[in-house]
Order: structure tokens, then sequence, then C-alpha cells
């Protein structure tokens, strides 16, 4: 038995646009994305959620909504990755790059899904929508889903 990789997403909402960045460095490179990353030891994974979006955006919140729950399996890889996706409307600060990421709001009708992971165009429009949801994928490599499963739900799993 592996512990799962804990890890953060968020996506800073407002009415007709999504911050995104684009992951200059690491895992998920040349993609975009929320902000996020690993949940530190000492941290609840809330905590992580907004240090990493600070550290990656320069804005800061006080609170963030947990509203998705991905589990993703990479075939050979016996670790899975547990990403909690977070989402916020109040920010304070101004979207700035730094050495992770390259910021940019895009409008809820022009999400750059084909530049981004392929299990995004899944979820996101449950996300953009409002629902919670929870969904595990299984990726050949970092291109290619074997299988799926996502649904919306009314509670995220503890
Ligand atoms: C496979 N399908 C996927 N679809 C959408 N998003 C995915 C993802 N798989 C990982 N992610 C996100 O990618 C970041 C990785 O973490 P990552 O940025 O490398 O970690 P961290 O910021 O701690 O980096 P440092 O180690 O400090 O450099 C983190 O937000 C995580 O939620
Ligand atoms: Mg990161
Ligand atoms: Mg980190």
């Amino acid at each position: 038995m592996v512990a799962n990789k804990v890890l953060t997403l968020v996506l800073i909402r407002e009415a007709s646009r999504v911050l995104l960045g684009m992951k200059k460095r690491g895992f998920g490179e040349g993609r975009w994305n929320g902000f996020g990353g690993k949940v530190e030891k000492g941290e609840t994974i809330l905590q992580g959620a907004i240090r990493e979006l600070r550290e990656e955006s320069g804005l800061q919140v006080t609170h963030l909504d947990e509203v998705g729950r991905l589990m993703f399996e990479f075939i050979g890889d016996p670790q899975l990755l547990e990403v909690h996706v977070f989402t916020g409307t109040k920010y304070t600060g101004v979207p700035t790059e730094t050495n992770e990421m390259r910021p940019c709001w895009y409008a809820v009708d022009k999400i750059p899904l084909k530049e981004m992971w392929p299990d995004d165009k899944y979820w996101f429009p449950m996300f953009l929508k409002g629902s919670k949801f929870s969904g595990y994928f299984k990726f050949e490599g970092h291109n290619k889903i074997l299988e799926y499963d996502l649904k919306e739900v009314e509670k995220l799993p503890e």
C-alpha cells in the first residue's frame, strides 16, 4: 500500500471568467491549469490550497470552497494522485507571474481545454455550472485516458 499523494487545485472565479495559469515547470508543464500543489506536513488541505495560490499567483484569499475530488492513476505508478479542487471569488492582490505560473483570465466560454490536462474537459463544465463533482481517471502517459468515472455529487467524500 502506498499513501495517496495529496494535491490541491484552486480556480478563482468571477461571474464570466476564470483565472488559469500556464504551468512553466514540473508536472503538467505547458498546460493551463488552476493553481496548486502538494500539501505539506503540518498544514490542512485548505491551508495548502491557500498557500499554493499565494505562492503561484500572488493572490490572497481567506476562504475557499471545496468543489471537487479527483483521483488519478498513472499506469505503472502505484501512487494515486488525490486532487482537492477548490474555488473562490473573493481575493486581494493582482495576478502576478511567478517561476511556476503565468496567470491569465479566461472567459468561461473560451476555456483552453485543448491546452489543459485531458480530464479537464469532462469536469470543467460541472465546475462552471456550480456543481460539485467526484471522479477517477486512469491515464496511460500524460495524454491518454484509458477509463474514467465522474459524477456530480451533493457532498464530497470525507
Ligand atoms: C492528471 N490530471 C490532472 N488534471 C488537472 N490537474 C492536475 C492533474 N494532475 C495534477 N494536477 C495538478 O497539478 C499540480 C501539480 O502539483 P505541482 O504544481 O507540481 O506541485 P507544487 O506546486 O507543490 O510544486 P513544487 O514541488 O513546490 O515545485 C497540482 O495543482 C495538481 O492539482
Ligand atoms: Mg504547483
Ligand atoms: Mg508546493
